[in-house]
């Protein structure tokens, strides 16, 4: 059953500066043993709805529903929701294994009981035999992993992570990401994650949530998040790219200012392919393909110079300059080339970026 925010809208009250945040029209539902990224940038509403789902405060509309039931009014300790946040909060004048015991402990759950199920969820999370240490004698992914066995001994309904990963360095990101997963995906419990790290929410999430202002551009599978955003704002969000305005003519043409570009007609849903509108390119930079001048094949060959120029090892990322502007690329080729090419099938049409910048309005 999982969770189910319907038409959910919490304001804070109005600050100095007389504006009031908070999230509106909140639809979405996580089904068991699914994860949701949730990502929007600093200030979108992210925890804000995390708050409402754990129940620090009751919406001001709509209802929250977990596994079917309606929680408005129940204390967050009888929700049975299991969080983990980014300061880990171990306790620590007590044992990993005591740490790990806490919350079934809070429930009257036997000694012996409490702290056999505390070791088969330190063995889950991979502390087998760890449970007589003191917090502080672990590294951070290690405390961080006590902090996911703790929150998920007592059988939760659902998981939150609220930026689990933020205080660990990058490599053992990658890691814990994966075992976040794997442990989630044991659990079968849905699980709504935050993140800052667009390319944690991708890798790792069956869908993303993308918040804007207090509400959801767009809700969807990693790939169709990056491959099929709906507005430029998710797009720039999502992952490096290049943005050019253009008119479309009929005939599968966009004019634009580095010419005329031929598309393959993959639009946002709901814009209309009308010539004379105005809409926004979209190439991600991994789409625009090193050519040469004279090449034959490509329907949009632009000649042009490189600009800065950036190897990251496995990719090279550099600039180049057109005839009217400046293309972004990535590729794997080493060779400079005097041309690129777009493929009109790696064309995205999207709303105008002047429409984007209205979409996503505070909440009234
Ligand atoms: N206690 C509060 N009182 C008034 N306004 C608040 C309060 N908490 C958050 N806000 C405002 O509500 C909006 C959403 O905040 P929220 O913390 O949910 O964003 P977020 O997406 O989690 O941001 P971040 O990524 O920085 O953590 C922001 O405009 C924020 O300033």
């Amino acid at each position: 059953m999982g969770i189910d925010f319907r038409q959910v809208g919490f304001r804070y009250a109005a600050g100095q500066d007389g504006q009031a945040a908070g999230v509106a029209d909140i639809d979405l539902a996580v089904d068991d043993g699914e994860l949701l990224a949730l990502i929007g940038p600093s200030g979108s509403g992210k925890s804000t709805l995390l708050k409402l789902l754990a129940g620090f405060f009751d919406p001001h509309a709509g209802q929250i529903l977990v596994d079917g039931q309606d929680v408005a009014g129940l204390a967050p300790e009888r929700r049975r929701l299991g969080m983990v946040f980014q300061n880990y909060a171990l306790f620590p004048h007590m044992s990993v294994a005591q740490n790990t015991a806490y919350p079934l402990k809070v429930r009257g759950i036997g000694r012996a009981e409490r702290l056999a199920a505390a070791d088969a969820m330190l063995a889950r999370v991979g502390l087998a035999g760890m449970g007589g240490r003191a917090p502080a004698s672990l590294s951070g992914g290690q405390q961080q992993r006590v902090a996911l066995a703790r929150a998920l001994v007592f059988e939760p309904r659902a998981l939150l992570l609220d930026e689990p990963l933020s205080a660990l360095d990058a490599g053992l990101r990658v890691a814990m990401r994966d075992e976040i997963r794997r442990v989630q995906r044991e659990a079968g419990i849905a699980t709504i994650h935050v993140t800052h790290d667009q390319e944690e929410a991708l890798s790792i999430a069956d869908r993303v949530a993308v918040l804007r202002d207090g509400r959801l551009e767009q809700v969807g599978p990693p790939q169709a998040i990056y491959d099929r955003p709906c507005s430029r704002f998710v797009a720039g969000f999502v992952g490096q790219a290049n943005f050019i305005d253009g008119v479309l003519r009929d005939g599968g043409v966009v004019e634009t200012p580095l010419g005329a570009l031929r598309h393959a007609g993959i639009a946002a849903p709901g814009l209309v392919l009308a010539d004379g509108a105005a809409v926004t390119v979209l190439v991600r930079p991994e789409r625009v393909e090193p050519a040469a001048t004279g090449a034959t094949g490509h329907p949009n060959l632009l000649p042009g110079t490189l600009g800065e120029d950036r190897f990251l090892g496995a990719v090279r990322r550099y600039d180049f300059r057109v005839a009217g502007g400046l293309l972004r690329v990535e590729s794997r080729h080493r060779d400079t080339p005097d041309a690129v090419a777009i493929p009109p099938e790696a064309i995205r049409l999207l709303p105008p970026a002047a429409e984007a910048s209205t979409e996503g309005r505070p909440p009234t």
